[in-house]
């Protein structure tokens, strides 16, 4: 596309070039990331500006680039490359917003969009939902945590809810291979950084809230993490609530009323009743009644353990219910009996027999869910091995330690992402809630293969906080890390052992 055309609606002053000769290929605010005749987006962030990067977009082919304040220092940069265009002019979320929808113009396509908030759940909600499209013929794409899922293609995105061009990137894909549906994971960094603007999504779903994402670079107070939460709906023509957390009623006020509900407890629009627990060989089930409006009721197995796991399959169920319809109901494929999503509750092996699971709870609400989750099924004995990250809230840290302590028998302490904090810190945080029974093994490697020769027939070993991720970052070095991988290798090893 033209640059002329690209910055149609946006006021500038052109600096140097001719936008009417100019071919843009892509849109990128991030200069190591650029491609050759891309437009350079120059945004000021809390650590640094594109502006201190102008060189390396050049040198990787950028065709023109957009900064707020043309100042001296760029001016001597871009000067000497006349056939580069600059544009100045206000570099807001809406500008982008503006580049974005003139660039990928999916305004008119008939995709129905779907954004999942809430401190948990996200990845699950979307992960569920996109199922229920899927195992019914309705092409839909998720973008999260886990990375973009388009038919069988997964890409790995930026962050949760991914930069606004990578987001508007995503959703013309989805669109170019006839997606009816996109549903992404709207975290409340995101809404409060501008990633999702310009968008209006058709339907919002709410998981649930607690203090999380408070302090380090994040939210300065549970005041302002739930402000962004709840501001996320108003760019939502429908919301869809959950029953049982109480802040939905505060969303619910602002949206005047205008909401369906769903609960893992009591009567709402669409809700779970009758749940019972099962345990098969190869993995937790709970069996429940789903209820929609004046439907009948439908029998669905559910192929993962916990009380917030029928809450996110009742959120799922309900949305999909909403937004498909109702005299096709009997005939839709209402399943989770084989669902299950990388890193969350996942089964990963058997070994002496006991049984080893990784999952990704990284705050207070998710372990405690966690564990009782897994308590509720007896096991002998719940060995719970995690770490924290750094440079991340270091409330979660302690709470954590205390939660461990208070529902796991054994608690080993590793690490998790230190980033740029000393593991030592990190580690004395979460002391400060420790109170039973724990072991500190440095190495995360190291602390697998212990927990694993301390297990014991029945026992549930849980290897928390990395869920998904396949890498691990230290001092700045991000390495290869699997935590399957190392299970499988130990358990081979033992295997060779014992048939010697
Ligand atoms: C607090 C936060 O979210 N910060 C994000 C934000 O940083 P920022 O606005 O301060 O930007 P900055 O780092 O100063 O950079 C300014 C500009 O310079 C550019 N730049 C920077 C360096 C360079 O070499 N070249 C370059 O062009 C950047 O691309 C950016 O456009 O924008 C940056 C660029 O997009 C992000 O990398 C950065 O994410 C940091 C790394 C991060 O850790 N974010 C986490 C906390 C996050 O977003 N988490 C949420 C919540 C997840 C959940 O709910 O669990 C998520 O949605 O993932
Ligand atoms: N509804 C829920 N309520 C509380 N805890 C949950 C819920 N669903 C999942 N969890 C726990 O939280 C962890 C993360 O779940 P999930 O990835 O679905 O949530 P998320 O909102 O996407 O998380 P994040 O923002 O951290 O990426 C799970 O591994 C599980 O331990
Ligand atoms: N979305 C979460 C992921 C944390 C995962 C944990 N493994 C860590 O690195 O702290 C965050 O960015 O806070």
């Amino acid at each position: 596309m033209k640059l002329d055309i690209l910055l149609k609606g946006i006021e500038y002053h052109l600096q140097q070039g001719s936008p009417e000769n100019c071919e843009i290929t892509g849109l990128c605010e991030d200069s190591r990331k650029i491609k050759c005749g891309n437009l350079f987006f120059c945004r000021t962030g809390t650590h640094t500006s594109g502006k201190q990067y102008l060189r390396q977009a050049l040198s990787l082919g950028a065709a023109a680039v957009i900064c707020e304040k043309y100042d001296e220092d760029s001016r001597r940069i871009l000067s000497s490359q006349k056939d580069i265009c600059v544009i100045e002019t206000d570099v807001s979320a809406q500008t982008q917003a503006r580049l974005a929808s003139n660039f990928y113009d999916f305004s008119k396509e008939k995709l129905l969009l779907i954004g999942v908030t809430g401190t948990k759940g996200k990845t699950t909600v979307c992960a569920m939902l996109q199922k229920l499209f899927l195992n019914n013929h309705m092409l839909c794409a998720t973008v999260g945590t886990n990375g973009f899922f388009l038919k069988d293609r997964v890409t790995k995105s930026s962050h949760t809810t991914p930069e606004l061009f990578e987001l508007y990137g995503f959703i013309a894909e989805a669109v170019k291979a006839g997606c009816t549906h996109f549903i992404a994971e709207v975290s409340s960094l995101a809404v409060k950084q501008g990633r999702i603007a310009g968008l209006t999504f058709d339907l919002g779903i709410f998981t649930n809230i607690y203090p999380d994402h408070i302090g380090g670079n994040e939210h300065a107070s549970f005041l302002e993490y739930a402000y962004w939460k709840k501001r996320f709906f108003k760019n939502c023509k429908k919301v869809l609530l959950n029953r049982d957390d109480p802040f939905s009623f505060e969303i619910a006020a602002d949206k005047n009323g205008i909401c369906s509900w769903y609960s893992a407890s009591v009567c709402a629009d669409g809700y779970a009743s009758e749940i019972e627990k099962d345990v098969e060989i190869d993995g937790l089930y709970q069996h429940f009644l789903w209820h929609w409006q004046k439907m009948p009721a439908r029998s669905i197995s559910l192929k993962l353990p916990g009380l917030c796991n029928v809450s996110n399959a009742a959120a799922a169920l309900s949305a999909f219910c909403l937004l498909t319809s109702d005299e096709q109901y009997d005939s839709y494929q209402l399943d989770f009996s084989t669902f299950s999503v990388r890193g969350r509750f996942e089964m990963v092996g058997h070994f002496q027999g006991g049984t080893i699971m990784i999952d990704y709870a990284h705050n207070e609400a998710s372990l405690k869910n966690l564990l009782e989750s897994l308590r509720a099924y007896h096991p002998n004995r719940i060995l719970c091995m995690f770490g924290c990250g750094g440079n991340r809230s270091a409330v979660r840290r302690s709470a954590m330690g205390r939660v461990s302590s208070e529902l796991a028998d054994l608690t080993i302490i590793t690490q998790d992402n230190s980033r740029d904090e000393p593991f030592e810190q990190i580690l004395a945080d979460i002391l400060l809630g420790v109170t039973g029974d724990y072991v500190v093994i440095r190495d995360r490697k190291e602390a697998i293969g212990y927990c694993m020769s301390q297990m014991r027939p029945g026992d549930l070993l849980v290897l928390v906080g990395k869920g998904h991720e396949d890498t691990q970052e230290i001092a700045g070095k991000v390495e290869a890390f699997s935590e399957r991988d190392i299970v499988e290798s130990i358990e081979k090893t033992k295997k060779g052992k014992v048939s010697k």
